[in-house]
């Protein structure tokens, strides 16, 4: 359940008609609920209520400082994967005691950045990460809590560009080996083990995956125990799917999964700290869009609107669907016609879907891309010299725009030409 809808005719975000935001800061813009932020964040948390856990929220899905900072109020944790998250889970108030930090590729800077800020845990991802950190940490003087992720090799069932539990991506330390590297872990100084990490990839429609990966934790942390290990803390990684269609069965929901959680390691007495992203973000946000021209073509009709493939670039890809609505609500009677939905990129490339069904529309119209609160404005770039796209959080009646879309000028004034030219 999310809070976009008609009232009035008009599509609103809780009570704010996406029209009036399209007027006053004008399109395409990302506009989030906090409602549905709210809601979803506390739906993990009650998933996990039987027991001592942390929601880190993944900071990669959404990392706008509003949304980390309400996130952050809520209680969440953030799970970040570079200097550059760290910095804004920090700025958006939340400790270090309660940011975990994952990624193949930390650097030293980043490792000594984090330390001296404050740390609640590395995720190390493979032995060469695992000696750099006991370096930078031993050279600080500091003793940094740290847990491997390792790779259960499972299939997540999930698109192949994002799935990264299986043995030939590049992510974490195959679960074979892993006691190997745990032994020389705590030989390492400037290194405390505290606990056992794995995230077997993102948007899952299926608890099976789960149940697999979990259960080869709950082994290996019965074997590390035994092998002397203290392993108070389990990180389950995120991933829990979406609904993308309204028509299509759901995936499952956070109680269900914490359920899992519960079957596989639950009897282990860990702490568990989950790192939920898409699904507390993705249905919370929308990207709202104008129709600039509809454009006839051969054969197929053009809706040629103001957002594109570098506001959004999901379909683009990985093929993904997002559902595309008008925002004036269409008569009960209204004819419905194919469009192929696209953008002003210079490439082709640059659609958002063939064929959608959608009722006559004309030059101004409104719509909404839904579900797009997750890895939307993320991974918006200024391709073609188009200002990175704006954001507004609503809550209630009231709305703010927490990331201003930048002027000419701005962007210009980013770049020099040397004196020499
Ligand atoms: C280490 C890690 N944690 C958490 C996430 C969040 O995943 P999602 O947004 O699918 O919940 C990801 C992305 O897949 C990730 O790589
Ligand atoms: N960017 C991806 C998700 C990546 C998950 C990161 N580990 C998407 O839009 O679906």
């Amino acid at each position: 359940m999310d809070h976009f809808n008609y009232r009035d005719g008009v599509l609103c975000a809780e009570e704010v008609p996406l029209s009036r935001i399209a007027a006053q800061v004008g399109t395409p813009v990302y506009v989030y609920s906090t409602a549905t932020l709210t809601r979803h964040f506390g739906l993990f948390q009650q998933a996990l209520d039987w027991t001592e856990h942390l929601v880190c929220f993944a900071v990669k899905a959404n990392s706008n400082l509003a949304v980390l900072k309400l996130m952050g109020d809520l209680g969440a944790g953030m799970d970040v994967v570079s200097g550059g998250e760290y910095a804004r889970a920090r700025a958006a108030g939340v400790p270090g005691e309660r940011i975990v930090f994952s990624g193949v590729g930390k650097t030293r800077d980043e490792m000594r950045m984090t330390i001296a800020g404050g740390i609640r845990q590395f995720n190390v991802e493979s032995e060469p990460e695992l000696r750099a950190l006991s370096e930078v940490a031993a050279s600080m003087g500091a003793e940094v809590p740290i847990a491997l992720r390792v790779n259960p090799d499972v299939d997540a069932r999930t698109h192949e560009k994002i799935a990264t539990g299986k043995s030939e991506n590049k992510f974490g330390i195959p679960i074979a080996r892993s006691r190997e590297v745990y032994a020389e872990a705590a030989r390492l100084p400037g290194l405390k083990v505290v606990g056992v990490d794995v995230h077997i990839g993102s948007q899952l429609t299926d608890l099976d995956p789960y149940r697999q990966a979990y259960g080869k934790v709950a082994e290996l942390t019965r074997a590390l125990r035994a092998d002397g290990h203290e392993i108070s803390r389990l990180d389950l990684g995120g991933g829990l799917g979406i609904p993308y269609r309204r028509d299509n069965s759901a995936p499952p929901l956070p109680i269900e999964y914490g359920q899992v959680i519960r079957d596989t390691v639950g009897h282990l007495g860990c702490e568990i700290e989950i790192e939920p992203g898409r699904n507390i973000v993705g249905n919370a946000g929308v990207l709202l869009s104008q129709v600039i021209y509809v454009k006839q073509g051969e054969g197929r009709d053009f809706l040629i609107v103001d957002a594109a493939m570098n506001d959004l670039l999901r379909p683009a890809m990985y093929g993904a669907h997002h559902d595309i609505v008008p925002v004036t609500e269409p008569a009960f009677d209204r004819a419905y016609r194919p469009f192929d939905v696209v953008g002003p990129i210079c490439e082709s490339g640059d659609t958002f879907q063939k064929g959608t069904s959608l009722p006559e529309m004309a030059d101004g119209d409104l719509i909404a891309f839904r579900s797009a609160g997750a890895y939307g404005a993320v991974m918006a770039s200024e391709y073609n010299s188009r200002p990175l796209v704006p954001e507004v959080l609503v809550n209630g009646d009231q709305f703010a725009v927490i990331r201003a879309r930048p002027t000419y000028e701005d962007m210009l004034s980013r770049d020099s030409i040397p004196e020499w030219l």
